[in-house]
This record gives C-alpha cells, structure tokens and sequence, in this order.
C-alpha cells in the first residue's frame, strides 16, 4: 500500500470563538488546555456523562462551563459552536453525532480524535448524512496510560504527530483549520487515508495495546503472580504501561478496527510461534538471528524519534 502520507506545512494560530468538547478527558482536555495556551480558542463547553467529570474539567481549566448531553443547553452550545470535538472512546460516536445532526450550523467544523478512522467516518456519516462534509477526521499519535480530565497535560502534544484522515465531501478550508488547530498546539501535522490509518496503526498501536493488556492477564492468572508483580523490573514495566490504559476506550477500539487488529495478531503469533519453534530445538542460530533483526530495526527506529 502506498500510503502518501504528506506533512501539513505550517499556519498561523487559527481564533476559533466557541468550542464544544465533547468528552472532557485526557485526550480533549489536553487538547483545549494547549488551544488556550496558544491563544486559539476564548471560550470551551464541555459535555460529558458524568456531572462531576465535568466540574473537574472547570476546575482544571479545560472547558469553561459545562452542559448535560441531553439538556436545552447541550442543543444551544451545538448551534453556536464553531468547532465541536469529539474526544469521547468511539463506540459513542454514532449516538453523539445522532444528537448533533439536527441542530448543526453550516458553518460549524466538526472534528474527533479517535484511534480509529473508517468506523468513525461511517458512523458520523450514518448519523450526519450530508452533513459529513463538515467533519474532518483526526487522530493524535500521542496518550498517556491515565485517563480523565486530572490527566490532561497542555503539552501532551508537542512534537508530537497528528493525523487527518481527509474524506472525498470534506472542504478544504475546514480541513486547514483543523490542521492549524492541531499545529497551535505543538504538533506535526500530517494527512494519511482512512484505510492506511486503520492498517497502520493496527500493527504499531492497537496490537501492542491488546498485547499488553494479555501479558498483564496472563502473569495475573499464573502461579506465585503475587512474587511476579513484586520482583518484575523496567522490562516488565515498560512493556505492560499502557495495559492501564482506558478499557472501554480500548474495547472500542478493538471493536471498530477488527478485521486489522485480527490479521496482526496472526502474523504476530506467527513470529511468536517461530521463536518458540527456535527455543524449542535449541536452534542458536536461529534465535540469535531473529533477535538481531529486531535489535537493529528497534535502535534505528529509536534514533529516527
Ligand atoms: O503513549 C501512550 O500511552 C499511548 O497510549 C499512545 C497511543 C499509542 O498507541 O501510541 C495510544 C492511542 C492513541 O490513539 C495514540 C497514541
């Protein structure tokens, strides 16, 4: 698959007057405590499930004030909004969209961060019918293993690469906004198609998350797991970090992306299966040469970070 993926040069800070966030956590929060910084947004609604997620969200700085998803006001802060962000775990997003459709200006960008991209264009589409020319599709390659608005850093994404999945109904100029939006914030901004996305990011994001959260079971369920937990090191550490991650965010995820996460899990376990096959025969050799393989790959790709 040639992928194209181009790099967004850089825009002067966009001034968006009024912004609805929708799901005020780690990632959302990050985002709009980093627009503030930069001076890109004056006001922030949020709208969550949760009426005391929100007033942490206030009293963090995220969002400026806060509306109940169903309430007259959640309707009022849809129609005056100039961007809307989705920042909530994507199974959501078509019952989100749902209760936006109606009440959605013409003028009014729509925008989300979720880890995967074709679910969310078809479920914002199901959802928004024509109105899916408004809704520019973006993911940020950066998270922590914390969730909620307490998470939320205003420099979770410096340097950090951001993806906009552009579609065939979306307009130009909204899709400069979100990338200068995204660049406000310290960003490098790049454009990928959705299906590359949801391919690529199978292999380098969504395995490794289900891999971890697989190690963290299985060392768990196994014997003296208690004297495991106690004595493992960084290598453990390292590797299992993101098994505390958000599960309902990664539930979603696995959910939406399935067909890619499956076939990297295959091929995965078919590595797995060839360095067992080489401990098994004691095959020296073999051993050695898949860990060198993956010992240069992983010092090269450190060094281009
Ligand atoms: O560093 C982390 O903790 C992350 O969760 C980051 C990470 C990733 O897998 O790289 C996780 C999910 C997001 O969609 C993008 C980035």
């Amino acid at each position: 698959m040639n992928t194209h993926m181009k790099i967004f040069p850089p825009q002067s800070v966009p001034k968006i007057n009024n912004l609805l966030l929708i799901g005020a956590g780690l990632i959302g929060g990050s985002l709009t405590l980093a627009l503030k910084q930069a001076g890109a947004v004056r006001h922030v609604i949020g709208s969550g499930r949760s009426a005391a997620v929100m007033d942490e969200a206030i009293q963090l700085g995220i969002v400026d004030a806060a509306v109940m998803a169903d309430s007259a006001e959640f309707i009022q802060a849809v129609r005056t909004a100039d961007l809307i962000v989705l920042a909530m775990p994507v199974g959501q997003t078509r019952a989100v969209c749902e209760k936006i459709a109606p009440h959605l200006q013409p003028d009014t960008v729509i925008t989300d961060v979720g880890s995967t991209k074709t679910s969310v264009y078809q479920d914002a589409h199901a959802a928004l019918g024509d109105k899916i020319n408004q809704f520019v599709l973006a993911h940020p390659i950066a998270g922590r293993e914390l969730n909620g608005p307490a998470a939320a850093l205003a420099d979770l994404y410096v340097n950090k690469r951001v993806m906009i999945c552009p579609h065939a109904d979306n307009r130009p100029a909204d899709i400069d906004t979100v990338a200068a939006l995204w660049q406000a914030t310290g960003a490098l901004v790049y454009e990928l198609s959705l299906a590359a996305h949801d391919e690529i990011f199978a292999a380098v994001s969504h395995l490794p998350h289900v891999l971890a959260y697989a190690l963290m079971n299985h060392v768990a369920d196994s014997d003296l797991s208690n004297d495991k937990f106690a004595m493992a090191g960084a290598g453990f550490r390292d590797f299992t970090r993101i098994a505390a991650a958000s599960p309902e965010m990664w539930r979603d995820v696995c959910l939406a992306n399935k067909s890619a996460i499956v076939a990297e899990m295959d091929a995965y376990l078919q590595h797995a299966q060839q360095l067992r096959d080489a401990i098994v025969a004691q095959d020296e050799d073999e051993i050695l040469e898949q860990f060198k393989k993956a010992s240069e790959k992983r010092l090269a790709w450190g060094k281009e970070q």
